[in-house]
């Protein structure tokens, strides 16, 4: 099922036609659906009932009416700085149920995750460790804290985004595992209660995550033998969605091998972060085609959105199925789709057959997670809107950024004749 359907040969989100939304906001413009992420949403928590836990991985899509609706459906967060915490307060998640990862925690950020009580802290290495531990006991506080390990899996997805392997700079070496968690122990101001991982995004089979879980359990049981047990353990986000022809597993086939490994355990509850899977299909970007233009060996159609705003294609030569929101009788050609940015690499698709003319609108499919997020301002390009719909019912929950946006907190110096 989608939210994002053509009916009577026009695309609608929910149901309104996007034409119609493309007049009211302009374009660019990323449109999400409410129910969209509702029901991706429901299908984790109704696979992980507590004391299993889904955690919305925020950088996904961080807008805070998309944090709203989840919150209101009682979501956890998985946040990787002090802003997403506090983007996660704002919409009214709950700081208990906030789980904070990221290699580079500032004494800042841990500071004020203290003071908010936020669930666990995702400690990535030693030297986090001293440091929350330090801050905690400055606070008179305890911190309960999880370790990251890095499982040293493949999970077979473009490299940029693999980061389970002993190659990438995340969470604590499994050889090391042990060691880390027994001094942990003797250290003040902290209370353990998991351990957790993260191999990579946009995974599409069940079996990496598989092979991580063993290796997790694996340390569970090492560490129960000493005297430490886990309450819960979390292994990341990463389940991957159709872009083009891929085919994940169901998010409920996919928890249910996860809690049958984990049979074994009965008193572990299941942690997962889950960002892509939330967001990606929930969402469009919304471009209209400036101009149609032939080489004498290729078709452009240069449409008003660029790698400014949607930055996945040319990153990681990423695919997003492009189609044109009304159907044409315009001759159909085979080309780029490209944006105004100045950069070779600025193309929103490579040999895409559409029919289409100058002035049409364009949909960017799967376009919810690392979107908007990914955006800038480069080329002096002021960062679309971001619309809402619900039923009926379309909402800016963005609006359009203006120059004085693009160029806030920029000053002159004094001009070469006044010195
Ligand atoms: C620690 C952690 N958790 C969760 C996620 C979310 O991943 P995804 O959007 O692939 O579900 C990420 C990003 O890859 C991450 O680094
Ligand atoms: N930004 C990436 C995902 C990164 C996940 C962050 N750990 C993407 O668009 O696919």
């Amino acid at each position: 099922m989608s939210e994002f359907e053509f009916r009577h040969g026009v695309m609608h989100a929910e149901s309104i036609s996007v034409p119609d939304l493309a007049a009211r906001f302009g374009t660019p413009c990323y449109v999400y659906s409410r129910a969209a992420i509702a029901r991706n949403w429901k299908a984790f928590q109704d696979h992980l009932p507590a004391p299993h836990k889904a955690c919305y991985a925020v950088k996904a899509n961080s807008n805070l009416a998309v944090l709203q609706v989840l919150a209101e459906l009682g979501a956890g967060f998985d946040v990787v700085s002090g802003g997403e915490i506090a983007r996660v307060l704002k919409a009214g998640g709950r700081a208990q149920d906030i789980v904070f990862s990221g290699v580079g925690k500032s004494e800042h950020e841990i500071r004020y995750a203290l003071e908010h009580d936020i669930g666990q802290f995702n400690v990535e290495s030693d030297a986090e460790l001293d440091r929350i531990s330090a801050i905690a006991v400055a606070m008179d506080t305890t911190a309960r804290v999880s370790f990251r390990v890095n499982p040293d899996v493949d999970a077979k997805t473009h490299p940029y985004i693999a980061t389970g392997l002993e190659a990438n700079k995340f969470g604590i070496p499994m050889q090391d595992a042990l060691d880390t968690f027994k001094r942990a122990a003797t250290l003040p101001g902290l209370e353990i209660v998991g351990a957790d991982c993260h191999i990579g995004s946009q995974l599409t089979e069940t079996q990496p995550f598989l092979d991580a879980l063993d290796r997790m359990l694996a340390l569970v049981d090492a560490l129960e033998a000493i005297g430490i047990t886990l309450k819960h353990l979390d292994m990341g986000g990463g389940l991957g969605v159709t872009y083009q022809s891929e085919q994940p597993p169901a998010v409920g086939d996919y928890i249910q091998a996860l809690l049958a490994r984990m049979a074994s355990h009965p008193h572990l509850a299941l942690y997962l972060e889950p960002g892509r899977a939330i967001v990606a299909n929930a969402g469009i970007l919304v471009t209209q085609v400036e101009y149609l233009k032939a080489s004498r060996t290729k078709h452009f159609v240069m449409v008003d959105a660029g790698m400014n705003d949607l930055l996945r294609p040319s990153l990681y030569q990423a695919f997003h199925d492009i189609v044109n929101v009304c159907e044409s009788s315009a001759p159909e050609i085979t080309g780029d789709v490209v944006g105004p940015v100045c950069e070779t690499g600025d193309f929103l698709g490579q040999q895409r057959t559409l029919r289409v003319a100058a002035g049409d609108l364009l949909a960017v499919k799967s376009a919810g997670a690392y979107g908007f997020v990914m955006s800038s301002n480069y080329n002096t390009r002021p960062r679309p809107p971001e619309v809402m719909v619900d039923g009926n019912e379309a909402y800016l929950i963005r609006a359009r950024e203006t120059l004085e946006d693009v160029w806030r907190g920029e000053t002159l110096i004094p001009a070469q004749t006044e010195k």
